[in-house]
């Protein structure tokens, strides 16, 4: 499945900008569903308009997300990746930045669509966002990999609507090993959750099956 890496549509600038501004139109959507007291009329009256744009999109259709232009680091390629992907509306998305001595750092808000217990971030989103982070960290020692293991200690609950600040770091690698460490913090500066992961090179490109 080496085509699935190669294979793929690389969009310019201007196609990138306007997928990502339709992305962030269809973010906006779901907010505002999950959020609405609409009549159950106007929501079937919604549905079929939503269902309507639909097709029109799915009449030029991709066989696989689209990637972006290689950037200074090469990791932001993915842009329909669902933590960092500007062109994924189910990305939040989380702008990561890796810096010179290999620290990932992002700030971002997760609306109410990311909900878990009541107001705040469910776990798997959390570790969904670590995962994304250290993996970056990861593969900003040069040695990117897939996860082997995930651990996640969730220490306070993680609040929604406020600012949320993610870092990470490798901390060794050993041989194909890339072993990574980062936090998610509150606004106030206090760790919610604090996340380990492996990640393992592969000898060769991952088979999708
Ligand atoms: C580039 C831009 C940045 C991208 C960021 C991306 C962040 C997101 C990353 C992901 O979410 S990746 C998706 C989730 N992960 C997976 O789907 C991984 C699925 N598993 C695999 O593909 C393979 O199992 C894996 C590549 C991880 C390892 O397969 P290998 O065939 O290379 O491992 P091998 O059997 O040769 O074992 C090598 C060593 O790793 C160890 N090992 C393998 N899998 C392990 C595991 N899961 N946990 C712990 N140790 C593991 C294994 O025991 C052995 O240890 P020793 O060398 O000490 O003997």
């Amino acid at each position: 499945m080496r085509e699935v890496f190669v294979d793929r549509d690389v969009l310019s600038g201007d196609d990138e900008a306007e997928l990502a501004a339709l992305a962030a139109r269809v973010r906006e959507l779901a907010e505002a569903m999950t959020l609405t007291k609409v009549e159950p009329a106007e929501a079937a009256s919604v549905a079929a308009e939503i269902a309507a744009l639909t097709e029109r999109l799915k009449a030029a259709r991709r066989a696989h997300p689209p990637f972006g232009t290689v950037g200074e680091s090469g990791l932001d390629r993915q842009i329909a990746n669902p933590v960092t992907g500007r062109l994924n509306p189910l990305a939040p998305p989380v702008d990561i930045e890796v810096s010179e001595d290999g620290i990932v750092r992002a700030e971002f808000t997760l609306p109410a669509v990311y909900e878990g217990p009541p107001t705040f971030v469910h776990g798997g989103v959390s570790a969904m966002i670590m995962d994304q982070a250290l993996g970056m960290a990861a593969a900003a020692t040069g040695t990117p990999g897939m996860t082997a293991t995930l651990e996640t200690r969730y220490r306070r609950p993680t609040p929604l609507g406020v600012p949320l600040t993610v870092e990470a770091k490798a901390s060794r690698v050993e041989g194909r090993k890339i072993y990574a460490d980062g936090t998610i913090s509150g606004p106030d500066g206090r760790v919610t959750v604090e996340a380990s992961a492996m990640f393992i090179a592969p000898q060769s490109a991952p088979a999708a099956s």
